[in-house]
């Protein structure tokens, strides 16, 4: 399987003292909608910057399609699509005429064809009714996909998209995770960074999971969570009584839901069997008792001990 980014040992320092990448060893397989997931401030932005040759690395090196970024930048980026930060548009031309702009930009592109692959680059994001509407009348998810469609003016054997549901509203986030997948499944491999967990479970086949600037893991979405214990799940008519029992034998993160009664995952050394028979030692009725499929955040929450939502 070839990579088509890869990272050994990248860190950057900005100059004020952050330590933003710390040593990070980045393996992206080709062909994969591959998740850069961690929470606000972990370094997933500055990867990206050094990935695309805008900053330089303090240490370390990043490969971008076999070859050395960012020395490579002019040979490797033309079959690089990138979103990052939302698109620089021309909010007094129309979306399509600042697709015109875009491609016009690009040495490469044939002024002969540029009609059709702007045509066609609308079509893809589903603009095509909305493109001679100035680009300022756009909702943000509008100009998100107006975005992706300068990235995918010419083909892409990679795209890159930093946090590209960012700021949408649910139905925009939608539309932007549907497009991912129709990329990859015309063969594009999709590299996006986010910090929602539902969004990486949803879209990505693998992820890489970052906090405070250092790799905790990465590998198939399905085998991350895989090695984790998931939450305890007990449903019950006596609710209140459950969750009083599963906290007196030591259980932490117990939530009430209506008849279901919930709790982190208990400690390797607890027999799931043994709290099952103390909730009905202590007369609650217990319908249904297991341990649940553990998620991503699950396997955050073990890998750092800490809870998703840490500010870096
Ligand atoms: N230009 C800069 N100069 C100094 N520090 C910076 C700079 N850019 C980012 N940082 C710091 O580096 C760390 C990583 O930031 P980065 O933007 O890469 O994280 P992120 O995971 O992309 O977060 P977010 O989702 O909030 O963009 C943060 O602590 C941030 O404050």
């Amino acid at each position: 399987m070839t990579t088509v980014i890869e990272t050994r040992g990248l860190t950057k320092r900005y100059r004020g003292g952050q330590l933003a990448v710390d040593r990070l060893d980045l393996a992206v397989p080709a062909g994969t909608v591959f998740g850069f997931l961690g929470p606000n401030g972990s370094g997933k932005t500055t990867t990206i910057r050094m990935l695309l040759g805008l900053i330089e690395p303090t240490a370390g090196s990043a490969t971008l399609l076999g070859q050395r970024m960012p020395r490579a930048a002019r040979a490797v980026l033309p079959e690089v699509g990138a979103l990052i930060e939302g698109p620089a548009l021309y909010g007094y031309l129309s979306g399509r005429d600042n697709l015109v702009r875009y491609d016009s930009a690009d040495p490469t592109a044939d002024p002969r064809t540029r009609r059709a692959r702007v045509a066609t680059a609308l079509d893809r994001v589903g603009l095509t009714a909305a493109g001679s509407k100035k680009a300022k009348a756009y909702s943000l998810g509008m100009k998100q996909r107006l975005g992706l469609a300068a990235a995918l003016l010419r083909p892409r054997r990679l795209l890159v998209l930093d946090e590209p549901t960012n700021g949408l509203d649910p139905q925009g986030m939608r539309e932007i995770r549907t497009l991912v997948r129709e990329l990859a499944a015309d063969g594009t491999t999709v590299f996006l960074s986010s910090h929602l967990l539902d969004e990486i479970e949803q879209v990505c086949t693998h992820a890489a999971v970052m906090a405070q600037g250092r790799l905790i893991t990465q590998g198939p979405v399905a085998e991350l969570a895989a090695g984790t214990r998931g939450r305890l799940a007990v449903v019950t008519p006596d609710p209140a009584d459950a969750a009083r029992v599963l906290k007196e034998l030591g259980l932490t993160g117990v939530v009430v839901a209506e008849d279901k009664v919930s709790a982190d995952p208990p400690p390797p050394d607890a027999d799931p069997a043994d709290l099952n028979a103390a909730l009905v030692r202590a007369g609650v009725r217990v319908r249904a008792f297991g341990v649940e499929r553990a998620s991503l955040e699950d396997a955050f929450v073990a890998l750092t001990g800490e809870g998703f939502d840490v500010a870096g």
